[in-house]
């Protein structure tokens, strides 16, 4: 697992890095805006070569597109680029941008959206630099009223443009930058050519992924009109938890991290982490166990005609691992129940009553309540199933059936249970947690969707799941992960009916096994997109836990 930074904890690191005299601000910046450069020319090998020269043209440095006949016959040009630097360090990063390409031959202009006497000292440095240079440095403002330096024209034929204009410092709406910079090109960043953020792309809220101020989710408007739309973002030492939630993915294009020698993040569990491979020594079974040492799983189903859901979850449990699998199936649906499964085993569970007789079966270590099971039926059993004891995932009905006194069902939960809510049940569940998340942020740093799942699971005293593409998973002590579908392992086919009850059974088979509840959370959520991918388009949930011997094969299990 590696880390994912707020701006906060990033600016703790390369303070106590730089305090501690092992480097200097002037150094990392200039680590940071090489970094840049370097991921560039990885990202687009053709740009690095000596022989510069996509089009040729007749300018000597910019100038018009030239006719092919002339283009054909005339000397190659230099590369162009436009670098957009704004007021804070992040413009600091792109001024160095700036003079690494210019010493390599490129044609490059420079836009300062900022007062350059304003500038923070190191940034202010490497301004003095890129001004030695011969570069002349357009104040952007007077650019856009004056129509001077053109640099829509000059944005529209580079070959390069670099969002150096905020970077982790973005503290406010982008109120007066949208108005001056978006409004007045009428500019969709996403067709300028590879357009690389600094850091982030600005507009973007490194902590929580949202753009600051405009609504989009009121409005439907493209949230890109509001932030650049990058093709790559190149971020330093460690992502931010921006690059990976809410609307960030989706503006930042690819995300390299580049090495700029800090040292490593010290283990804090204010730090957030993204989930990674889990090792295959925690999910190989013992070769010596008998079935019991796996665990014995029961989930409760719906009534008749409500099975389905239920019975992926099953398949998931014994997929995952779990030694044994029974369904919890009321009177109505046995006969059902029973004309569909195979390797599950199934018990009668009528009610309160029915329930409390079979828990008393010690052996059945982990339970699952919530898929297809009915509001009702699960008002009825989730108390009993609490008052057990035993690790307990409660999914979908279970979650919904506690909307009208979410403190009831808080009063009952205990350490050994995960709670899975999707984006609607979160908002039954913890109403003014979620009113929070979704107000339109105007500050930096934004509440996000990781502020928002450790507060739910402080308050419900337990481990909080909250799906999405960007699943945030935390526990009542503040340790939380993510586990990001996006980038390469974006799995869009995994948005389909049935998906979350295979998930709540991935978690429960883990349980069975006896992983911690944080741990099953974790691990279920990574294995449950890997499935994902290894199926690939045309994936419905079915599908899912059939994926899982050739994902635990890859792993090594
Ligand atoms: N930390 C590290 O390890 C390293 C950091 N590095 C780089 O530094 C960057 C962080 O630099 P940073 O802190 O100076 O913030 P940055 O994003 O440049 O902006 C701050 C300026 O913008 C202004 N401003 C903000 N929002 C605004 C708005 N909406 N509209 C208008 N103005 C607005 C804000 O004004 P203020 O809020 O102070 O009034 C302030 O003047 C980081 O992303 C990385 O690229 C690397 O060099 C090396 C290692
Ligand atoms: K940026």
């Amino acid at each position: 697992m590696t880390e994912l930074l707020t701006a906060a904890q990033m600016r703790v690191i390369e303070q106590a890095a730089i305090d501690s005299g092992e480097v200097t601000g002037l150094e990392l910046m200039e680590r940071a805006g090489r970094g840049v450069v370097e991921a560039i020319f990885e990202e687009w090998p053709e740009l690095a070569e000596e022989h510069h020269g996509l089009t040729p043209d007749l300018a000597t440095d910019w100038g018009p597109t030239p006719e092919p006949l002339e283009a054909f016959n005339a000397e190659p040009r230099p590369l162009r680029a436009v670098v957009l630097c704004g007021p804070g360090n992040n413009g600091g990063d792109g001024f160095v941008v700036a003079r690494v390409l210019k010493e390599r031959g490129w044609a490059v202009e420079v836009f300062l959206y900022g007062n350059a006497e304003k500038l923070p000292p190191d940034a202010r440095v490497n301004y003095e630099r890129w001004s030695g240079l011969g570069g002349i440095c357009h104040p952007w403002l007077s650019t856009i009223y004056d129509n001077d330096g053109d640099l829509r024209g000059k944005l529209f034929s580079a070959d390069l443009t670099i969002d150096a204009v905020f970077g982790t410092g973005l503290s406010r709406d982008l109120g007066s930058v949208h108005a001056d910079v978006w409004s007045a090109f009428d500019l969709d960043t996403g067709a300028i050519c590879r357009l690389v953020a600094v850091d982030v792309p600005s507009g973007v809220c490194s902590d929580s992924g949202e753009t600051l101020d405009i609504d989009c989710r009121a409005t439907g408007v493209d949230e890109g009109l509001f932030a650049f739309q990058a093709e790559l973002t190149v971020t330093f030492h460690r992502a931010k938890l921006g690059h990976h939630i809410a609307v960030g993915p989706a503006l930042c294009g690819k995300v390299v991290v580049k090495d700029i020698g800090l040292p490593r993040v010290p283990a804090a569990p204010g730090i957030c982490r993204a989930i990674g491979e889990p090792l295959a020594p925690w999910l190989r079974k013992s070769s010596t166990g008998h079935k019991f040492a796996n665990g014995h799983a029961l989930i409760l189903t719906g009534g008749f005609g409500k099975t389905g859901a239920a019975r992926l979850s099953a398949r998931g449990a014994l997929r995952v691992g779990a030694g044994l699998v029974t369904l919890g199936v009321p009177p109505s649906a046995q006969m059902e129940m029973a004309s569909h499964i195979t390797a599950p085993m199934m018990t009668r569970v009528e009610g309160a009553e029915g329930l409390k007789a079979v828990l008393e079966d010690v052996r059945l270590n982990a339970l699952c309540l919530g898929p297809g099971m009915g509001q009702e039926r699960a008002r009825e059993l989730v108390p009993v199933a609490l008052a057990a004891k035993r690790a307990t995932v409660l999914d979908a009905d279970a979650l919904s059936a506690f909307s009208d006194e979410p403190e009831a069902l808080f009063a009952q939960l205990h350490e050994q249970c995960v709670l899975t809510p999707h984006g609607g049940e979160f908002v039954r569940l913890f109403p003014d947690i979620a009113a929070k998340l979704n107000e339109v942020p105007t500050k930096g740093p934004a509440y996000s969707k990781v502020d928002a799942t450790r507060e739910a699971a402080k308050r419900a005293g337990c481990v909080v799941l909250f799906k999405g593409p960007d699943t945030v998973i935390a526990d009542p002590k503040g340790r939380c992960s993510v586990n990001s579908a996006h980038y390469d392992r974006a799995a869009p086919w995994l948005a389909t009916a049935g998906s979350g009850d295979v998930l709540a059974g991935f978690i429960t088979g883990l349980l069975a096994r006896g992983f911690a509840p944080m741990q099953a959370a974790e691990t279920a959520a990574w294995l449950h997109v890997e499935c994902a991918l290894e199926f690939g388009p045309g994936l419905i949930a079915e599908d899912l836990p059939e994926q899982l011997p050739a994902v635990f094969r890859k792993l090594g299990v």
